[in-house]
């Protein structure tokens, strides 16, 4: 079997396509768009993701608004940045890039953002609304997760999913989505102190992968037919390199590869949060 490829470079553009045409229908009703960054530092990663998010940006019609801050930026420079950007009228939404240089407090800034300015839906608030089911933005990853599962018709309700990895942009987040009752996935989450990886990846019919350890997932871990999501990144000799292992293609029923397959759909959620604030907004 070789498995059928969930292609989010080609769904996030179509979802970009579709967004234009939201946000032009906005514009002719006077509703401004724009999606703001805060960028710290010069990680080559973080800063090669805001620039594509702001490519993006220029594709669909919505304005950029940056704010990219040097690596000593203090906790009050980041602090200042997130309060312009609460008060701008022209940002819709915004983002603060992670991971922050060392020395900065994550959460610190992101419960100063406005909670309806939230375009990354990590506001305490927002996680909150998550958790009690309610309506409010969600993390992009995740949502972009569930999208691109949908688009490609993988069942999920009932499904068995194994998320590998905790952290509040992918791992936890997207348990809390799987398992709402418009998913309803049977979520487990894995990690570090997990003692036997395998064996609950063999018995999954979704395996998320976003540990950022190298090939951790291998062809003898996954259950055949199964659907596999590489969100796990690490740079090897300069080269971005996945979770899951090239061979896994040969047992899988569906792969979403890494790069070209979650990580654009990650941009194209951000965008969609912002447009769904501004018809929300508007109206509309
Ligand atoms: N504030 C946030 N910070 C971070 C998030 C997030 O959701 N919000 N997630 C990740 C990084 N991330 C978003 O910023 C992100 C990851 C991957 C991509 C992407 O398009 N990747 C491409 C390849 C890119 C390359 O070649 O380097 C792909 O997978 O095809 C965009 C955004 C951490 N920080």
């Amino acid at each position: 079997m070789t498995a059928r490829i969930l292609d989010g470079k080609a769904t996030a553009a179509e979802i970009r396509a579709d967004l234009a045409k939201r946000v032009e229908a906005l514009r002719e009703r006077g509703v401004r768009v724009g999606l703001g960054t805060v960028l710290v530092g010069d990680d080559p990663g973080s800063s090669a993701y805001v620039n594509m998010k702001h490519r993006d940006c220029a594709e669909v019609g919505i304005e950029s608004i940056r704010r990219d801050l040097p690596a000593d930026a203090s906790q009050e420079d980041v602090e200042r940045a997130v309060a312009e950007l609460n008060a701008d009228p022209a940002c819709t939404g915004y983002i603060v890039q992670l991971p922050l240089p060392k020395g900065l407090d994550e959460h610190r800034v992101l419960e100063l953002i406005d909670p309806a300015k939230d375009a990354d839906g990590l506001h305490p608030v927002n996680l909150g609304r998550l958790v009690l089911m309610q309506p409010g933005p969600l993390p992009c990853t995740p949502k972009g997760i569930v999208e691109l599962l949908r688009r490609y018709d993988v069942p999920l309700r009932g499904a068995e999913v194994v998320v590998v990895g905790r952290g509040i942009t992918v791992g936890r987040s997207l348990g809390l989505l799987l398992t709402r009752r418009t998913e309803n996935a049977t979520v487990t989450s894995c990690h570090t102190a997990t003692r036997d990886l395998a064996a609950h990846t063999r018995r999954a019919d979704i395996v998320v992968a976003a540990a950022g350890v190298p090939g951790l997932i291998t062809a003898d871990m996954v259950k055949p037919g199964a659907a596999v999501l590489d969100v796990g990144v690490s740079r090897v000799d300069g080269k971005l390199t996945g979770d899951v292992a090239p061979e896994v293609r040969e047992v899988a029923g569906w792969l979403a590869p890494n790069p070209g397959g979650v990580g654009p759909m990650t941009r194209a959620m951000l965008l969609a949060n912002v447009v769904e604030a501004a018809e929300a907004a508007a109206g509309a």
